[in-house]
């Protein structure tokens, strides 16, 4: 039995711009800050053995924030680019409602949250998908397999493929499923590596911990 925790990295000022960000490395804002040290208030029932994160400072921040509220400053860290945001090409940097007015709501909706339409020069959540769950299946199943307990800190889009795969959600699904930044999501596991539970951890329930 194990359990993993994924978190989506807090605000970005990219985020509070709304702008496109994907590959863009950029930082927390001070909301992002304080949304990752409430993820570590909400972790701290939940100690895990490693953590998994991407190469770009907003997910490696949140991270950092986590452990030192968790008081957990020594865990062996993993970073990959495989844990990374979508690509978004063309649309890195743009403002979301500047691009829905110039080629229309459903089409950045289109881009943003469908399985496989491909925004322009980037990566569609199939292609995320494909270099996520590998990496996911390689070293950190075989890890929580062994019993440990894992967190992964990184973004709504490679979290949310990651989510198709352990909550079996299907491709029309996916579409309508969000991810909130720094919103921790726990997965329980049997010794079989069937998932037993997966719950959102809120504020509402920070003193409860969840059967585990
Ligand atoms: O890269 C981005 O812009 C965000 O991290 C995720 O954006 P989205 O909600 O538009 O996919």
């Amino acid at each position: 039995m194990a359990y993993l925790a994924i978190v989506r990295h807090g605000q970005s000022v990219w985020n509070l711009e709304n702008r496109f960000t994907g590959e863009v490395d950029v930082d927390l804002s001070p909301q992002g800050e304080a949304e990752a040290r409430q993820a570590g208030q909400l972790l701290t029932p939940y100690p895990v053995d490693c953590a998994f994160t991407s190469v770009l400072k907003r997910a490696i921040r949140t991270l950092d924030i986590i452990m030192q509220q968790t008081g957990q400053t020594n865990l062996p860290v993993t970073r990959s680019a495989a844990l990374n945001e979508r690509n978004y090409g063309d649309l890195q940097g743009l403002n979301k409602d500047d691009v829905a007015k110039q080629y229309g709501v459903k089409q950045v909706d289109e881009w943003r949250r469908s399985y496989d339409v491909v925004p322009p020069h980037g990566e569609s959540l199939e292609h995320t998908y494909e270099r996520v769950v590998p990496y996911y299946q390689a070293n950190i199943e075989p890890t929580l397999a062994a019993g440990q307990n894992v967190l992964i800190v990184a973004h709504g889009n490679s979290l949310r493929s990651l989510m198709m795969y352990l909550e079996k959600i299907s491709p029309e699904d996916i579409a309508k499923t969000e991810l909130a930044t720094g919103v921790p999501r726990l997965y329980l596991f049997d010794n079989d590596m069937k998932l037993e539970k997966a719950t959102y951890l809120s504020v509402s329930e920070k003193d409860k911990v969840i059967g585990v």
